[in-house]
Protein backbone atom coordinates (compact mmCIF):
# COMPACT_ATOMS: atom_id res chain seq x y z
CA UNK A 1 0.00 0.00 0.00
CA UNK A 2 0.85 3.57 -0.66
CA UNK A 3 2.23 5.80 2.13
CA UNK A 4 -0.71 8.59 1.18
CA UNK A 5 -3.22 7.64 -0.68
CA UNK A 6 -6.10 10.53 -1.55
CA UNK A 7 -9.14 9.13 -3.38
CA UNK A 8 -11.95 11.17 -4.99
CA UNK A 9 -10.97 14.26 -3.15
CA UNK A 10 -14.10 17.14 -3.13
CA UNK A 11 -13.09 20.46 -1.17
CA UNK A 12 -13.02 23.91 -1.39
CA UNK A 13 -13.28 27.17 0.64
CA UNK A 14 -16.82 27.49 1.48
CA UNK A 15 -19.36 24.57 2.07
CA UNK A 16 -20.84 25.19 -1.27
CA UNK A 17 -17.33 25.64 -3.05
CA UNK A 18 -15.98 22.51 -5.20
CA UNK A 19 -12.85 23.55 -5.86
CA UNK A 20 -11.54 20.17 -6.12
CA UNK A 21 -13.97 18.15 -8.20
CA UNK A 22 -13.05 14.39 -7.29
CA UNK A 23 -8.59 14.67 -7.06
CA UNK A 24 -6.53 11.07 -6.43
CA UNK A 25 -2.87 10.85 -5.35
CA UNK A 26 -0.55 8.97 -4.63
CA UNK A 27 2.83 9.10 -2.71
CA UNK A 28 5.01 5.91 -2.25
CA UNK A 29 7.21 5.68 0.54
CA UNK A 30 10.28 7.16 -0.70
CA UNK A 31 9.26 9.09 -3.49
CA UNK A 32 9.35 12.50 -4.34
CA UNK A 33 6.23 13.46 -6.50
CA UNK A 34 5.38 16.96 -8.61
CA UNK A 35 1.89 18.24 -8.98
CA UNK A 36 1.67 21.05 -11.80
CA UNK A 37 -1.04 22.32 -13.55
CA UNK A 38 -2.47 25.70 -14.60
CA UNK A 39 -3.21 28.28 -12.40
CA UNK A 40 -6.02 28.12 -10.15
CA UNK A 41 -6.00 24.19 -10.82
CA UNK A 42 -6.71 23.36 -7.60
CA UNK A 43 -3.19 22.64 -6.46
CA UNK A 44 -2.36 24.60 -3.67
CA UNK A 45 -6.10 23.55 -2.22
CA UNK A 46 -5.58 19.60 -2.50
CA UNK A 47 -2.18 20.28 -0.47
CA UNK A 48 -4.29 22.25 1.97
CA UNK A 49 -6.96 19.52 2.46
CA UNK A 50 -3.97 16.71 2.80
CA UNK A 51 -2.58 18.63 5.63
CA UNK A 52 -6.15 19.34 7.01
CA UNK A 53 -6.09 23.36 6.66
CA UNK A 54 -9.58 22.45 4.61
CA UNK A 55 -11.81 19.76 5.68
CA UNK A 56 -12.81 17.72 2.14
CA UNK A 57 -16.85 17.48 1.78
CA UNK A 58 -15.95 14.06 -0.34
CA UNK A 59 -13.38 11.51 -0.14
CA UNK A 60 -10.71 9.53 1.31
CA UNK A 61 -6.81 10.34 2.13
CA UNK A 62 -5.17 7.82 4.41
CA UNK A 63 -1.85 8.15 5.28
CA UNK A 64 0.57 4.76 6.22
CA UNK A 65 -2.68 3.12 6.42
CA UNK A 66 -4.63 5.73 9.00
CA UNK A 67 -7.57 7.74 7.42
CA UNK A 68 -6.52 11.21 8.44
CA UNK A 69 -9.42 13.35 6.11
CA UNK A 70 -11.65 15.25 8.50
CA UNK A 71 -8.71 15.51 11.36
CA UNK A 72 -6.86 18.72 12.27
CA UNK A 73 -3.79 19.88 11.00
CA UNK A 74 -2.13 19.06 14.52
CA UNK A 75 -2.78 15.67 14.24
CA UNK A 76 -2.11 14.93 11.34
CA UNK A 77 1.51 16.25 11.98
CA UNK A 78 1.75 14.37 14.79
CA UNK A 79 0.84 10.67 12.74
CA UNK A 80 4.21 12.07 10.11
CA UNK A 81 2.60 14.49 7.93
CA UNK A 82 4.52 18.34 7.83
CA UNK A 83 2.73 21.15 5.24
CA UNK A 84 5.06 23.73 4.00
CA UNK A 85 2.56 26.75 3.17
CA UNK A 86 4.18 29.03 0.09
CA UNK A 87 3.67 31.95 1.77
CA UNK A 88 4.09 33.08 5.77
CA UNK A 89 6.07 29.90 6.48
CA UNK A 90 8.93 31.20 8.89
CA UNK A 91 8.23 33.89 11.51
CA UNK A 92 10.42 36.82 10.52
CA UNK A 93 10.73 38.52 13.86
CA UNK A 94 12.07 35.43 15.13
CA UNK A 95 15.43 33.87 15.45
CA UNK A 96 16.09 31.34 13.26
CA UNK A 97 16.78 28.67 16.19
CA UNK A 98 13.00 30.24 17.64
CA UNK A 99 11.81 29.17 14.48
CA UNK A 100 12.75 25.49 14.77
CA UNK A 101 11.47 25.90 18.46
CA UNK A 102 8.27 26.74 17.13
CA UNK A 103 8.79 23.32 14.77
CA UNK A 104 8.99 20.86 17.67
CA UNK A 105 5.29 21.37 18.87
CA UNK A 106 4.21 17.75 18.32
CA UNK A 107 6.76 16.61 20.65
CA UNK A 108 8.72 19.45 23.14
CA UNK A 109 10.71 17.28 25.15
CA UNK A 110 12.89 16.43 22.50
CA UNK A 111 12.58 19.89 20.37
CA UNK A 112 16.19 20.67 21.39
CA UNK A 113 17.81 17.84 20.42
CA UNK A 114 16.19 17.70 17.38
CA UNK A 115 17.16 21.21 16.87
CA UNK A 116 20.90 19.98 16.94
CA UNK A 117 20.97 17.52 14.76
CA UNK A 118 18.90 19.51 12.09
CA UNK A 119 21.64 22.37 12.69
CA UNK A 120 23.77 19.80 12.05
CA UNK A 121 22.12 18.87 8.73
CA UNK A 122 21.59 22.42 7.69
CA UNK A 123 25.02 24.24 8.05
CA UNK A 124 23.55 27.38 6.59
CA UNK A 125 20.78 27.62 9.40
CA UNK A 126 23.42 26.76 12.14
CA UNK A 127 25.86 29.89 10.55
CA UNK A 128 22.24 31.62 11.09
CA UNK A 129 20.77 30.70 14.07
CA UNK A 130 20.84 33.87 15.89
CA UNK A 131 19.62 36.21 13.65
CA UNK A 132 16.21 37.02 12.59
CA UNK A 133 14.61 35.08 9.85
CA UNK A 134 13.48 38.35 7.89
CA UNK A 135 17.44 38.50 7.65
CA UNK A 136 17.76 35.69 5.50
CA UNK A 137 17.86 34.90 1.91
CA UNK A 138 14.49 33.93 0.29
CA UNK A 139 16.14 30.50 -0.58
CA UNK A 140 17.63 29.90 3.07
CA UNK A 141 14.24 31.09 4.25
CA UNK A 142 13.09 28.20 2.28
CA UNK A 143 15.12 25.88 3.77
CA UNK A 144 14.59 26.96 7.08
CA UNK A 145 10.22 26.98 6.56
CA UNK A 146 11.43 23.01 5.35
CA UNK A 147 13.90 22.50 8.56
CA UNK A 148 10.91 23.78 10.58
CA UNK A 149 8.16 20.70 9.17
CA UNK A 150 11.41 18.42 9.75
CA UNK A 151 11.28 18.94 13.24
CA UNK A 152 7.67 16.34 13.32
CA UNK A 153 10.40 13.84 11.46
CA UNK A 154 7.61 13.12 8.85
CA UNK A 155 7.17 10.24 6.74
CA UNK A 156 5.62 12.76 4.19
CA UNK A 157 6.72 16.36 3.15
CA UNK A 158 4.31 18.14 1.19
CA UNK A 159 5.38 21.88 -0.35
CA UNK A 160 3.52 24.12 -1.66
CA UNK A 161 5.40 26.31 -4.62
CA UNK A 162 8.88 26.28 -2.92
CA UNK A 163 10.74 27.43 -5.67
CA UNK A 164 8.52 31.06 -6.04
CA UNK A 165 10.08 34.09 -6.18
CA UNK A 166 13.89 32.82 -6.06
CA UNK A 167 16.72 33.84 -8.79
CA UNK A 168 17.07 30.48 -11.28
CA UNK A 169 20.55 29.97 -9.13
CA UNK A 170 18.47 29.83 -5.58
CA UNK A 171 15.54 27.72 -7.11
CA UNK A 172 18.85 25.44 -8.35
CA UNK A 173 20.30 25.13 -4.64
CA UNK A 174 16.87 24.88 -3.42
CA UNK A 175 15.64 21.72 -6.11
CA UNK A 176 19.30 20.24 -4.60
CA UNK A 177 17.85 20.80 -0.74
CA UNK A 178 14.76 19.14 -1.81
CA UNK A 179 16.94 15.61 -3.28
CA UNK A 180 18.79 15.64 -0.22
CA UNK A 181 15.94 15.58 2.17
CA UNK A 182 13.90 12.80 0.03
CA UNK A 183 17.60 10.50 0.10
CA UNK A 184 17.50 10.67 3.88
CA UNK A 185 13.87 8.69 3.40
CA UNK A 186 11.51 11.54 3.22
CA UNK A 187 8.54 11.53 0.73
CA UNK A 188 7.69 14.49 -1.02
CA UNK A 189 4.75 15.65 -2.68
CA UNK A 190 5.29 19.38 -4.29
CA UNK A 191 3.32 21.89 -5.98
CA UNK A 192 5.82 23.51 -8.34
CA UNK A 193 4.73 26.63 -10.91
CA UNK A 194 8.64 25.07 -12.80
CA UNK A 195 7.18 22.23 -14.20
CA UNK A 196 10.35 21.18 -16.07
CA UNK A 197 12.74 21.41 -12.91
CA UNK A 198 9.95 19.88 -10.47
CA UNK A 199 9.86 16.95 -13.40
CA UNK A 200 13.31 16.81 -13.59
CA UNK A 201 13.80 16.12 -9.59
CA UNK A 202 10.50 13.82 -9.41
CA UNK A 203 9.62 10.34 -9.71
CA UNK A 204 6.51 10.88 -10.72
CA UNK A 205 3.96 13.21 -11.80
CA UNK A 206 0.39 14.84 -11.46
CA UNK A 207 -1.54 17.28 -13.57
CA UNK A 208 -3.97 18.94 -12.56
CA UNK A 209 -6.65 20.75 -14.68
CA UNK A 210 -9.57 22.65 -13.36
CA UNK A 211 -9.95 20.47 -9.93
CA UNK A 212 -9.46 17.52 -11.70
CA UNK A 213 -6.64 14.88 -12.34
CA UNK A 214 -5.43 15.32 -15.97
CA UNK A 215 -2.67 13.44 -16.56
CA UNK A 216 -0.34 11.32 -14.14
CA UNK A 217 2.85 8.62 -14.79
CA UNK A 218 6.24 8.42 -14.77
CA UNK A 219 7.88 12.13 -14.44
CA UNK A 220 10.64 11.37 -17.37
CA UNK A 221 7.51 10.48 -19.70
CA UNK A 222 5.38 13.23 -18.60
CA UNK A 223 8.57 15.69 -19.36
CA UNK A 224 8.81 14.06 -22.45
CA UNK A 225 5.35 14.01 -23.63
CA UNK A 226 5.10 16.58 -26.62
CA UNK A 227 0.81 17.40 -24.87
CA UNK A 228 2.67 18.19 -21.96
CA UNK A 229 5.43 20.37 -23.00
CA UNK A 230 2.96 22.21 -25.15
CA UNK A 231 1.23 23.22 -22.43
CA UNK A 232 3.14 23.57 -19.45
CA UNK A 233 6.49 23.62 -20.73
CA UNK A 234 6.23 26.29 -23.89
CA UNK A 235 8.18 23.83 -26.21
CA UNK A 236 7.95 20.65 -28.08
CA UNK A 237 10.18 17.42 -26.85
CA UNK A 238 13.90 17.78 -28.29
N1 LIG B 1 -8.38 31.13 0.72
C1 LIG B 1 -9.19 31.02 -0.35
N2 LIG B 1 -10.49 31.36 -0.28
C2 LIG B 1 -11.32 31.23 -1.34
N3 LIG B 1 -10.94 30.77 -2.55
C3 LIG B 1 -9.65 30.42 -2.70
C4 LIG B 1 -8.71 30.53 -1.61
N4 LIG B 1 -7.50 30.09 -2.05
C5 LIG B 1 -7.69 29.74 -3.34
N5 LIG B 1 -8.96 29.92 -3.74
C6 LIG B 1 -9.53 29.63 -5.06
O1 LIG B 1 -9.39 28.25 -5.31
C7 LIG B 1 -9.04 28.03 -6.70
C8 LIG B 1 -7.83 27.15 -6.76
O2 LIG B 1 -6.75 27.80 -6.15
P1 LIG B 1 -5.37 27.09 -5.84
O3 LIG B 1 -4.51 28.09 -5.13
O4 LIG B 1 -5.58 25.78 -5.23
O5 LIG B 1 -4.82 26.89 -7.31
P2 LIG B 1 -3.39 26.43 -7.79
O6 LIG B 1 -3.57 25.32 -8.74
O7 LIG B 1 -2.51 26.19 -6.63
O8 LIG B 1 -2.94 27.68 -8.62
P3 LIG B 1 -1.88 28.82 -8.34
O9 LIG B 1 -0.69 28.38 -9.07
O10 LIG B 1 -2.53 30.02 -8.97
O11 LIG B 1 -1.70 28.93 -6.85
C9 LIG B 1 -8.86 29.40 -7.32
O12 LIG B 1 -10.07 29.70 -8.02
C10 LIG B 1 -8.71 30.33 -6.15
O13 LIG B 1 -9.23 31.59 -6.44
Amino acid sequence: MGLLTASGVVAGYTAADEILKGVDLDVEPGEIVSIIGPNGAGKSTLLKAIAGILKPSRGTIVLDGTPIHGRPPREIARLGLAFVPQEHNVFGTLTVRENLEMGGYVDPAHTAERIDRILERFPILAEKRRQMARTLSGGQRQILAMAMALMVEPALLLLDEPSAGLSPIAAERLFETIVAINAEGVAIAMVEQNALQALSIANRGYILVDGRNSMSGRADELAADPSVRRVFLGGEAA
